[in-house]
């Protein structure tokens, strides 16, 4: 691995104290375009079509658009709502939300939210650094990992969640091998996260998603390490399409499974996986590829962009304050409640 590891130099959402420059994730690996925002509007398009995206990230950068509406004078009320609306599945970004209308409730000032929304990222970065080691501790030297979509640095205040437990790990000789799934069909995984370890200098091998299961069967990966959306008081969690039949592959093959978020994406308001709604994208999206349309015309397509992974199936939930084996209700309770 890199000695001077890239991965502390991505920052995809800076703040410039009257706008929030976006590294667009729409463009990469093949150009790094960055373009601003000056209105919280602006912020909540760029959630909408994803030029920024990752749980963590969308409810960082959603903190920023308050703050630019704040700076402007426009009535807030409204632009919560239109930002909370940009996204329904990721729960960061909901609560990120909640927490600048408390400081809105309590009468803080634009300086006062500039300051919260600076703690929301400077928190998620803290988190994903504390994460990582807590996470990397569980996986045995020498171990080959899957992961899957983009959980790193571009998702993130910087590090990342399941790609943190991977630097770490990588870090401590823990992990010697990486497989990255493409994630189908926006490719967080191809365009995304190997982008991120090739920059890091660690050994990161692209897998198609329907490889999958076939790797495990070989024996070549101990631990399947993804992120999450949204974790529900029992410990079902909701993450990037294509989880949940990781999750059944590697019970099957003896593989163990490991989610890792910071507590911002717990919602322990929802009870279990079944009231997580499952965000549905256009169909455009999956009958083209890079925007050369795939699918012959006339066809029609269902884009779900979420599953949801059943506690049972997961081995360890890997957050900022600690890890829980085995998720269940009860232990989900003790930590969040
Ligand atoms: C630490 S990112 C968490 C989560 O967000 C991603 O979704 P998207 O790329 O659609 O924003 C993916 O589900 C990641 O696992």
């Amino acid at each position: 691995m890199n000695a001077n590891a890239s991965h502390d130099t991505i920052r995809a959402v800076q703040w410039h104290g009257d706008r929030l420059a976006l590294l667009d994730q729409r463009r990469l690996p093949g150009e790094e375009i960055w373009f601003d925002c000056r209105t919280a509007d602006e912020v909540t398009d760029a959630i909408r079509v994803l030029a920024v995206r990752g749980a963590p990230a969308i409810g960082i950068a959603a903190a920023w658009g308050v703050v630019l509406a704040a700076k402007s004078g426009v009535p807030l009320e409204p632009i919560l709502a239109t930002l909370r609306a940009a996204r329904p599945t990721a729960v960061n970004l909901m609560w990120a939300l909640d927490r600048m209308r408390s400081r809105i409730d309590a009468g803080a000032d634009a300086d006062a939210l500039e300051r919260e929304a600076q703690a929301i990222q400077d928190e998620d970065l803290a988190a994903n650094r504390l994460m990582g080691e807590l996470g990397a501790a569980l996986i045995e030297p020498g171990s080959h990992v899957l992961t899957h979509c983009n959980t790193g640095s571009l998702a993130t205040a910087g590090y990342g969640t399941a790609l943190g437990v991977i630097r770490a790990g990588v870090e401590a000789g823990r992990i010697t091998q990486v497989y990255a799934g493409e994630t189908r069909p926006w490719l967080q995984g191809a365009r995304l996260t190997m982008w991120e370890l090739v920059r890091d200098g660690i050994p990161a091998k692209l897998v198609a998603d329907s490889a999958a299961s076939h790797l495990m069967k070989h024996g070549e990966v101990k631990w399947v390490i993804v992120g999450a959306d949204r974790i529900a008081a029992n410990g079902d969690t909701a993450n990037k399409i294509g989880t949940y039949q990781l999750a059944i592959a590697a019970r099957h093959h003896g593989v163990k499974f490991m989610v890792v978020a910071p507590s911002t994406t717990v919602d322990m308001a929802t009870a279990n996986g079944d009231d997580i709604e499952i965000e549905l994208r256009e169909a455009t999206e999956l009958l083209s590829i890079g925007g050369k349309r795939t699918v012959i015309d006339g066809a029609d397509a269902w884009n779900p962009v979420f599953d949801v992974t059943p506690a049972d199936l997961i081995d360890a939930i890997v957050t900022e304050r600690g890890v829980i084996l085995r998720p269940d209700e009860s232990q989900m309770q003790a930590v969040f409640g």
